[in-house]
């Protein structure tokens, strides 16, 4: 499924009507019905509905909604917030159609708007969709307070009113229990500030041309993408034609990363795990994975020759951030190989990002938001606000393939693509998961159809496997990441064999 942005989405529209020959009535038409039909699962008869309308489109999708309610015999009425002179000229016509069908309309300035609605069960709100800009003036603000405070159920028509994709500080926006999304879930889905606001989530579709919805460069990847991209394990295969990963990483005091990151990437398919780590962390992996070849950390193993036989290279993870962690990490750039970069590696990374640019070899870097701040020089603040477009920027500006975790992990290719995660849990809120992950990234992004179909895939598996290991035997509280890992069977599992995404899986 595509994310769009609004200067997308509004491209869209331009063409649908220049180029596909499509009146802008008839989308609102069709916008108004979709909306009213998802909307319908919510209604019966008996309900008394208030559809508040504002300013712009959002609101001439709220009369069609309201008359095919009203045409179908359920109770129904507008509240509208501003002047005909002062809507949209589709808005106006829909308001006339609306007053065609007998439809009742009642001004703001004529009602204590909170009085109004106390008698009301449904709130539809078609005050502002994809067209606001910065903060909700007044007076439209009023009613947004009124009826978040009116404790009714809300519904909200393609956005909650007053959430845009730059998530401002200070915030005002319709507090919607559903919201219905018209054609493609907008970025502010997916942005920690905004999320909240949008409740529940529905997407319908308008009949804007698939072809043109394509051309986003946003993906809410979900289990058909995985099952599609995922590179076949033929049944003559040998551990040979799968990646051989070399993890570097791990130190006296943080021995278990490595551990993790070798389990991610054989539970995710790799052929072959070496981990070189320190001497005094040796001993302390002897109980580690029976699997995995060990190797002390050595400058001299670090010679072209000597990589040769890897595919991928993985590194950073519990590296100490010393001058040695720094000079090792120096020459990893320096080798041709493959390289996916977390943790303290991306601390080293961030000291001079010049070595990026002369890198020959594709580049992973899988920061979470405080590691993206080191790397980019921004605040945490900064980038949870507008998220999408400092990956996309950074991923270009750096020609790398960027993962930044969260809630909605984002996977960006250094074209700027990015592909949107919504599986896991807070479970995975947790010491270890990201090391996890990064094994699972690196065995993944030289199998599958893109790299960055591989890395996405890998973030979908591993949030899965959180996610199916919760609705087990484990909960957000006690789930390890070491337990994720023994989930990641069972993920592969579910996206292979059943169809548990039908529609978007949103916390
Ligand atoms: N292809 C599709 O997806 C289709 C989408 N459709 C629907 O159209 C919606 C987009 O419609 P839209 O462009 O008219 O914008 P919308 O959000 O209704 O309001 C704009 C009005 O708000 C005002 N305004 C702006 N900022 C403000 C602020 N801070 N505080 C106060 N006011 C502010 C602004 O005034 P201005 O800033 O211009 O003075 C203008 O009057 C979309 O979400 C969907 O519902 C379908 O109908 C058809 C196909
Ligand atoms: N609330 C959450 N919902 C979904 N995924 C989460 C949540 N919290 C963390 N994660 C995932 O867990 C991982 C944590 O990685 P990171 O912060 O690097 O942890 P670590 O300390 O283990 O290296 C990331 O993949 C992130 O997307
Ligand atoms: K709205």
């Amino acid at each position: 499924m595509r994310c769009m942005t609004e200067s997308e989405m509004y491209e869209v529209d331009r063409k649908s009507a220049e180029d596909y020959l499509l009146p802008t009535t008839v989308l609102m038409e069709n916008a108004g019905r979709a909306l009213a039909d998802g909307l319908k699962s919510k209604l019966s008869k008996e309900m008394r509905i208030c559809v508040v309308t504002g300013p712009g489109n959002n609101g001439g999708d709220g009369y069609v909604l309201a008359r095919t309610l009203l045409n179908e015999g359920y109770a129904v009425e507008v509240l509208e917030t501003v002047t005909e002179a002062e809507m949209s000229t589709d808005e106006q016509l829909y308001r006339q159609i609306y007053l065609k069908y007998q439809g009742t309309l009642t001004k703001v300035d004529d009602v204590d708007v909170a009085a109004y609605l106390v008698d009301k069960d449904i709130i539809v709100d078609a005050l502002f969709g994809i067209g606001l800009t910065g903060r909700v003036r007044a007076p439209f603000d009023q009613w947004i307070e009124t009826i978040n405070q009116s404790g009714k159920c809300v519904i909200s028509l393609d956005v909650p009113s007053g959430v845009s994709s730059v998530a401002a500080d200070d915030l005002l926006a319709i507090r919607a229990n559903h919201t219905f999304i018209i054609e493609a879930p907008k970025p502010s889905l997916f942005i920690e500030a905004t999320r909240p606001f949008y409740g529940e989530v529905t997407v319908v579709s308008i009949g804007l041309p698939k072809k043109e919805l394509l051309q986003s460069s946003l993906t809410v990847w979900q289990q058909e993408d995985v099952k599609q991209t995922l590179q076949k394990r033929e049944p003559f295969s040998h551990k040979g034609n799968y990646v051989h990963l070399l993890v570097i990483g791990g130190s006296a005091f943080m021995p278990g990363s490595v551990k993790l990151t070798s389990t991610g990437a054989y539970r995710t398919g790799a052929g072959l795990v070496t981990v070189m780590t320190s001497e005094e962390a040796l001993p302390m992996l002897a109980n580690g994975l029976n699997e995995v070849m060990y190797q002390p950390l050595e400058p001299e193993a670090l010679t072209d020759e000597a990589l040769a036989k890897y595919d991928v290279i993985a590194c950073g993870m519990g590296l100490s951030e010393t001058a040695a962690g720094r000079a090792l990490l120096s020459r990893v750039l320096e080798t041709k190989k493959p390289l996916v970069i977390d943790a303290s590696g991306l601390n080293l990374l961030s000291e001079d990002l010049s070595r990026l640019e002369r890198r020959q070899a594709l580049t992973v870097l899988t920061p979470h938001p405080k590691e993206m701040a080191r790397l980019s020089g921004l605040s945490v603040a900064a980038i949870k606000r507008q998220p999408f477009r400092v990956v996309a920027d950074f991923a270009k500006a750096h020609q790398v393939y960027l993962v930044l975790k969260g809630a909605m992990t984002l996977s960006a290719s250094p074209s700027g693509e990015i592909n949107i995660n919504t599986t896991g849990n807070s479970g995975l809120s947790k010491g270890g998961s990201g090391d996890l992950l990064t094994g699972m990234v690196a065995s993944r992004v030289l199998s599958d159809d893109t790299p960055l179909a591989g890395i996405s895939n890998a973030v979908f598996l591993h949030g899965l496997a959180a996610d199916l290991a919760v609705s087990d035997r484990h909960s957000s509280y006690d789930l390890t990441a070491t337990e994720v890992s023994d989930y990641l069977g069972r993920s592969f599992q579910a996206v292979l064999r059943k169809n548990i995404q039908a529609s978007i899986n949103i916390k």
